[in-house]
């Protein structure tokens, strides 16, 4: 008999290939958000664009799906869409890095040589700082990478708590052709970027002040710091210092990302915030759910910043080990100062609408009050949404009270199911036909005076599974759109158990792992929706089935069969 083999395996290729799914037991890994194929993954660490080549590395446990023996993995792309997982870049060898190669960046040098510094964790769990470089430079995989016998570079010393200093930036090159860099840190409670210098790359000065400190936060890891373009549509370099610009400093802690903008006079290394973290009701952030310890890169070959977040899991690590994976990436995130210079917007990389297939659309459709309505004919697991809705009888909206200052307390309050004047209103997604499991994504309008409103955006997980056990955290984020003058947007983005979400034309970002037991494949249903005692209008709806992203080890590279 022939071996049955022979021909399974070129078929699941050419299934794999054409986006074609096939029956799982896996219902919640993704189809087009980046994963290995096991284990735990966190942090997005040195991404870069590198002779026509699109580098991510990433935390990985090669050994299991819990937190462990942290390695730097390293996948490659062409379009950001379809990768292909190399062998790691950097496992743990050396007695400076004995419990892990902990989070860190890429720089192109001026040779166009590109470094990485990362950090190691000894056995007590002191932290150093060290560089790796390429054992090639012309080879665009970039697939070996040699530690330099230097390391470690960087030690914490003096008043630098050793356990808490890590994740070095990208560097970026001063007026003085000296190179700087900042690395993470807690010194006496206040999180800390501590900046260092250096002209060979190898040796590192610690500068006298560090670039920013702030007395309402703890530990900050994984900083970014980069110039933004206050009147451009492109990226900008990271060393980029003239110009009409703003610098961007993010940090992460308590389990979300952060940032401020402000003025960085490269000359004296100053850097004036406009707002400090949390401080004065202040609190930006990349994204208001599930998105943690990224990391942005300029890309050269399109003129733009491309942000990468580490999305947990919300299951236990029990469900981990059962599914035999934990982690996933964002979409890459294109990232630029909002026209209004106040805040940045994201929005996922135009090349994702390569996986767009079935396209369902609706135009000028009026959302009643109390309605359903069912978006038939897609991939409902698999989908790209954008909706737009046009509000009229905006004053007959809630007032807003001035002490709701927290969205997210808000959006638990005024939960999907209940009932308001101007929403909630938005989208049902990985939906069971009966909708006794749902994921809301929605908003609601209040007045805030005359003829000024706040528009609210929620991610209501309460529903999202019959499950027990699983975190279910209500999101929620403020929207700065003029609901009187302008039509408020949501763009979702859903992949059997994430749901990432764009409001506002990506001025609030929303990230939520959903594991639903019934609303899975084919059974997952996609509605609009509107709980307000107002109609709504959605100006226009589109939504598409989305393929498959090839994502393949090196050796398994093949060709599609013809034909
Ligand atoms: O991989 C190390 C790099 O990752 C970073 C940023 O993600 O440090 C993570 C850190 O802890 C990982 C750990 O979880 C704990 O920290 C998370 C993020 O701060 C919290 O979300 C979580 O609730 C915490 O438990 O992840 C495992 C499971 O979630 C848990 O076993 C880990 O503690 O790694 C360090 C060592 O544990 C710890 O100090 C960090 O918080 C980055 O800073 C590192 O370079």
């Amino acid at each position: 008999m022939k071996n049955p083999l022979n021909w399974a395996i070129p078929l699941c290729f050419w299934l794999a290939y054409n986006g074609v799914e096939t029956v799982s037991n896996q219902p919640y890994r993704t189809a087009f958000h980046f994963q290995p194929p096991t284990n735990w993954m966190n942090d997005p660490n040195g991404p870069m664009y590198y002779k026509g080549v699109y580098h991510l590395f990433y935390q990985y446990n090669p050994y299991s799906a819990i937190w462990g023996n942290i390695t730097w993995a390293h996948s490659i792309s062409y379009d950001l869409v379809d990768w292909i997982h190399l062998e790691h870049a950097l496992s743990p060898t050396e007695p400076y890095e004995a419990n892990g190669c902990w989070s860190g960046s890429a720089t192109i040098l001026l040779d166009e040589k590109p470094a990485i510094l990362y950090t190691g964790a000894n056995s007590k769990n002191q932290q150093f700082q060290n560089l790796a470089l390429p054992k090639n430079k012309s080879d665009p995989l970039l697939k070996e990478w040699i530690k330099s016998p230097q390391n470690p570079l960087i030690a914490p010393v003096d008043d630098i708590e050793p356990l808490n200093f890590r994740d070095p930036t990208t560097a970026w090159l001063g007026p003085d052709r000296l190179w700087r860099v900042i690395v993470g840190g807690e010194i006496g409670g206040r999180g800390v970027a501590i900046l260092y210098h250096s002209e060979d790359f190898v040796n590192w000065t610690r500068s006298k002040s560090p670039l920013h400190t702030s007395n309402e936060t703890g530990m900050w890891e994984c900083p970014d710091f980069y110039p933004v373009s206050i009147n451009g549509s492109n990226g900008l370099d990271t060393s980029v210092q003239d110009g009409l610009i703003k610098h961007v400093l993010k940090a992460s802690f308590n389990d979300n990302d952060h940032y401020v903008l402000g003025s960085y006079i490269p000359g004296t290394d100053t850097y004036s915030v406009e707002t400090n973290f949390l401080s004065n009701g202040s609190d930006m952030r990349y994204d208001y759910g599930k998105f943690y310890a990224s990391k942005s890169f300029y890309d050269s070959n399109k003129k733009r910043r491309i942000l990468w977040g580490w999305i947990k899991e919300s299951d236990s690590e029990a469900d981990d080990t059962t599914k035999g994976w934990s982690g996933l990436q964002s979409i890459p995130r294109s990232i630029l100062l909002g026209e209004s210079g106040r805040q940045l917007v994201q929005w996922p990389i135009k090349e994702l609408e390569k996986l767009r297939t079935k396209q369902v659309s609706f135009d000028d459709v009026n959302l009643k009050s109390g309605s359903v309505l069912e978006v038939p004919g897609i991939t409902a697991a698999q989908a790209d949404i954008e909706i737009s809705f046009r509000l009229s009888g905006l004053k007959e909206a809630e007032e807003m009270n001035v002490s709701w200052i927290d969205p997210r307390l808000l959006c638990e309050e005024n939960e999907a199911l209940g009932r308001g004047a101007v929403g909630p209103f938005g989208l049902l997604v990985l939906a069971s036909k009966d909708l006794t499991e749902q994921t809301a994504v929605y908003f609601r309008v209040f007045r805030k005076q005359y003829d000024k409103y706040v528009v609210l955006m929620c991610s209501d997980q309460s529903r999202s599974s019959l499950r027990e056990g699983l975190d279910k955290t209500t999101y929620g984020a403020f929207v700065d759109v003029d609901p009187l003058r302008e039509m408020i947007s949501l763009r979702s983005l859903i992949d059997h158990s994430i749901v990432e979400s764009f409001g506002g034309d990506g001025k609030a970002c929303i990230t939520a792992r959903v594991y639903p037991k019934m609303a899975i494949n084919q059974e997952a249903h996609l509605y609009a929706f509107n709980n307000g005692s107002m109609d709504v209008r959605i100006s226009r709806l589109s939504a598409w089935s989305m393929k498959r992203a090839q994502v393949v080890p090196i050796q398994k590279r093949r060709k599609p069969p013809i034909g």
